[in-house]
């Protein structure tokens, strides 16, 4: 079973993908604890917040709710829903807490592309054709180790920044590791201005890629 914290349909708004109409699968839980983190809502799995399947689909506003559901149970819902798109993003939280294979496995069966976000601070459950997205949460909880191999898996990276800290944090992290991403995204940190002047002047001189949020920019989900 899955903890969902909400279900909805939009176009994913970050990095390679933005543009995608996708399906967005939100997962309950995250013991990282990123104190910029725009979803702190499913950071608690708290069992008196356990509602029905149909009340963490399409919510009207962030809550800490949550849902159990099977693979099935999912799947069932995106027709009962008449979604359209064909690409299922799986995000938290902090999803890779889950194994991801059941969902990823069954979707694919489907028609459906999947996509991970993911901190790299669990090990990566899911199929080889799944879309690996590592934000790498740097300094906090996880194992190195863990961490090492989500970059090695990982198909782009993207990274929140707001300060030079953040950028030295990552050369440092491709330098320790020996991993050097063919995408990386640096991703502003809440759409701060100077956040996003920062990110703008060092992709143009690491020729990294730029990815704003656009969901946030558009005021949509
Ligand atoms: C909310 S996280 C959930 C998935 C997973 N826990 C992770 O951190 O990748 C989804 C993405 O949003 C990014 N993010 C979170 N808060 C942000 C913020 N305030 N500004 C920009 N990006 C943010 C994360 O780094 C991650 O790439
Ligand atoms: N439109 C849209 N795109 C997104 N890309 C990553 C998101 C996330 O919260 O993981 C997200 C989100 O919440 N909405
Ligand atoms: S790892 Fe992801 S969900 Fe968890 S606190 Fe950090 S940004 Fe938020
Ligand atoms: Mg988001």
């Amino acid at each position: 079973m899955y903890k969902i914290n909400e279900i909805f349909e939009t176009i994913q708004g970050e990095a390679s993908f933005t543009g995608t109409p996708s399906i967005f699968l939100r997962l309950q839980g995250c013991p990282v604890g990123c104190a910029w983190c725009d979803t702190k809502q499913t950071w608690e799995v708290d069992d008196v917040y356990k509602v029905s399947l149909d009340d963490t689909v399409e919510k009207k506003a962030d809550s800490d709710h949550w849902a159990d559901a099977s693979a099935e149970q999912i799947l069932n819902l995106f027709a009962d829903r008449a979604y359209r798109a064909k690409h299922v993003v799986i995000t938290g939280g902090e999803p890779c807490m889950y194994d991801l294979n059941p969902v990823c496995e069954l979707l694919h069966a489907n028609g459906y592309t999947t996509q991970i976000e993911t901190s790299g601070t669990f090990e990566i459950l899911a199929p080889a054709q799944t879309w690996v997205t590592v934000s790498p949460k740097i300094n906090m909880r996880g194992g190195y180790e863990v961490l090492t191999s989500a970059m090695q898996r990982a198909d782009e990276i993207k990274h929140p920044i707001a300060m030079q800290k953040h950028v030295e944090e990552l050369e440092a992290l491709f330098a320790k590791t020996g991993v050097s991403p063919k995408l990386v995204y640096l991703q502003p940190i809440s759409q701060k201005i100077s956040a996003t002047k920062l990110a703008i002047e060092t992709c143009i001189e690491k020729n990294w890629r730029l990815s704003v949020q656009v969901h946030k920019y558009l005021g949509i989900n």
